[in-house]
């Protein structure tokens, strides 16, 4: 039988629809500046939507473009800046950053308080410990998904295919906070598929178009494809071959509409959040 195909648009605006309600609430605006460096069109893109989802949810948005050979101080300067201000709730810097910079000092610099997207390695360790206030991302959209759908990761064999700090092991992190089993695979792996065979719940967020092929899916299993790669045609898609996957699958995310819209809303519960931790 045919997948489920989790919309992931759906709820994005059934989400955003909340938010919006909960802002409105509050006793001041919750606040979110975007810092983008330099021109890279993807960058510029999905900053524009972050705006365009502010501006939808009641949020107050600032950005900062910073020419792409913009210095480190500077950008460390504007940081400590956000860091002091009231109005300002939560700060993103878009990544990636032009190569002179050093992202690491650069996601250091955002207070903890203020960080939006979870990558401060204060709140990394928050989430290990399960003492996490902010979301990250791009993982929390797709346990939101999973809880839309009723798929339970309790007692599952959860299979995450990547393991970059922004995705994988957050992703690794939350289904284990929710007593799945969880297998890390990565580009070293061996055996991939025999491994990802055995998943219930299957998250690929590798960034290689094709990688997961229905061979490699057990019939009745949950797909989550986080991947956002362009084919040769420039059209956005996923990690998992979507057509013969969704044949055996019970579930599947479709690239776009899937775990794209469901970051960006993970953006503005965590602003909401920061904004209520700030006395809003
Ligand atoms: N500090 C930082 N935080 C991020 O969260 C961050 C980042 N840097 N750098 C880049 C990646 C990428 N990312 C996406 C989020 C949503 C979509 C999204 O909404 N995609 C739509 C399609 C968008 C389109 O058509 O291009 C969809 O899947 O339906 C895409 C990509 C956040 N990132």
């Amino acid at each position: 039988m045919a997948a489920t195909i989790i919309d992931g648009k759906a709820l994005a605006a059934k989400c955003k629809a909340r938010i919006k309600e909960e802002v409105e609430h509050l006793s001041k605006r919750p606040g979110l500046a975007v810092i983008i460096v330099g021109d890279n069109p993807a960058s510029r893109i999905y900053v524009n939507h972050k705006k365009k989802d502010c501006a939808e949810c009641g949020i107050y948005s600032e950005e900062y473009a910073l020419p792409e050979c913009a210095r480190q101080e500077e950008l460390l300067e504007l940081i400590d800046l956000l860091n002091g201000r009231e109005d300002i709730d939560g700060i993103l810097v878009q990544l990636p950053l032009p190569a002179q910079f050093d992202e690491k000092a650069v996601l250091n610099a955002i207070d903890p308080g203020k960080d939006v997207d979870c990558f401060h390695p204060y709140n990394v360790g928050q989430l290990m410990i399960g003492e996490h206030t902010f979301l990250p991302c791009t993982p929390a959209g797709v346990m939101a998904m999973l809880d839309e759908y009723g798929i339970d990761p309790a007692g599952k064999h959860a299979v995450v295919v990547g393991r970059s700090n922004i995705v994988g092991k957050p992703q690794a992190m939350l289904l284990l906070q929710r007593h799945a089993t969880v297998t890390i695979c990565h580009s070293r792996t061996p055996n991939l598929a025999e491994i990802t065979r055995q998943a219930d719940i299957l998250v690929a967020a590798v960034g290689k178009t094709g990688l997961i092929t229905a061979d490699m899916v057990n019939e009745g299993a949950a797909v989550i494809d986080v991947a956002m790669n362009r084919n040769e045609e420039g059209k956005l898609c996923g990690d998992v071959d979507f057509e013969a996957v969704k044949e055996k699958a019970s579930f599947i995310t479709p690239v776009p509409g899937g775990v794209g819209p469901m970051t960006r809303v993970m953006l503005l519960e965590n602003t909401l959040t920061a904004a209520k931790v700030h006395g809003k």
